[in-house]
């Protein structure tokens, strides 16, 4: 691994009309370990995150994945590598095999089977119709949905808003088993129990600054929450 390995933001700025989301936020998400974002509503966590895989561009800045300009890259292969379990789940086909099979079509039963469990679901649910999961199921459907692309970099936005706690702890159990096979997460989160069990640092913004970036034991906006 070099230093260059991961994620690096430049004086990322994002502006819509007059207001800046984002502004001149500068880190190194280092490959292998897992970020989080933290900060109050609105201060611009989910679109840091939508940048990481082009969902949206800087206005100004730069960022580089492994010393390469993402601008620079085929926006589907990062896609492939970058993989972003959003906020609010959307599945896409009828059945929940549909959409395991979504980003890898040749998935197998077995596979599949390990996915759901995996994310704490049942080998049955494969055939169940997307319709009618629960949020908290169709969240963790997302999460198996990206896992079967086997990303680089898992972006998880709110990964256990809405699950109960064995749930949770479910996600939590997936984003670490990633990290530890040498993946890389960055994970969005108003849950600093979740962040402080799973984070190796910490960035903090507020209306669109980064005001703290360090190890969880630093970082003052996550003894607030204790
Ligand atoms: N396309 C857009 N046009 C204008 N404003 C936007 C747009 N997208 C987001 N915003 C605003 O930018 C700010 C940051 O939004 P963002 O979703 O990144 O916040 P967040 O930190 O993830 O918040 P939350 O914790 O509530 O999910 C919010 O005030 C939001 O209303």
């Amino acid at each position: 691994m070099t230093t260059n390995s991961g994620f690096l933001l430049d004086q990322v700025t994002v502006t819509r009309g007059e207001t800046r989301l984002l502004d001149a936020v500068s880190a190194h998400l280092p490959v292998g370990h897992c970020t989080a974002v933290v900060g109050p509503s609105g201060a611009g966590k989910s679109t840091l995150l939508r940048l990481l895989n082009r969902l949206d561009d800087p206005g100004s800045g730069q960022i580089l994945l492994d010393g390469i300009p993402i601008s620079d890259l085929d926006v589907l292969d990062l896609r492939r590598r970058v993989g972003l379990v959003a906020q609010q789940p959307v599945l896409l086909t009828d059945r929940v095999a549909g959409d395991l099979r979504l980003g890898q079509p040749t998935l197998g039963d077995h596979r599949m089977c390990e996915l759901l469990e995996r994310v704490g679901l049942p080998a049955g649910f494969a055939q169940r119709r997307t319709s009618e999961l629960s949020g908290g199921e169709a969240q963790r459907v997302c999460l198996a949905r990206a896992l079967a692309v086997e990303p680089e970099v898992l972006l998880l936005d709110e990964p256990t808003s809405g699950l109960d706690g064995v749930s949770s702890g479910v996600i939590v159990e997936a984003a670490r088993d990633h990290v530890a096979a040498g993946g890389t997460v960055v994970l969005v989160s108003h849950d600093l129990a979740v962040v402080r069990g799973i984070a190796d640092t910490v960035l903090v913004l507020e209306h669109g600054h980064l005001i703290a970036h360090g190890h969880p034991d630093e970082i003052d906006y996550l003894e607030a929450g204790r």
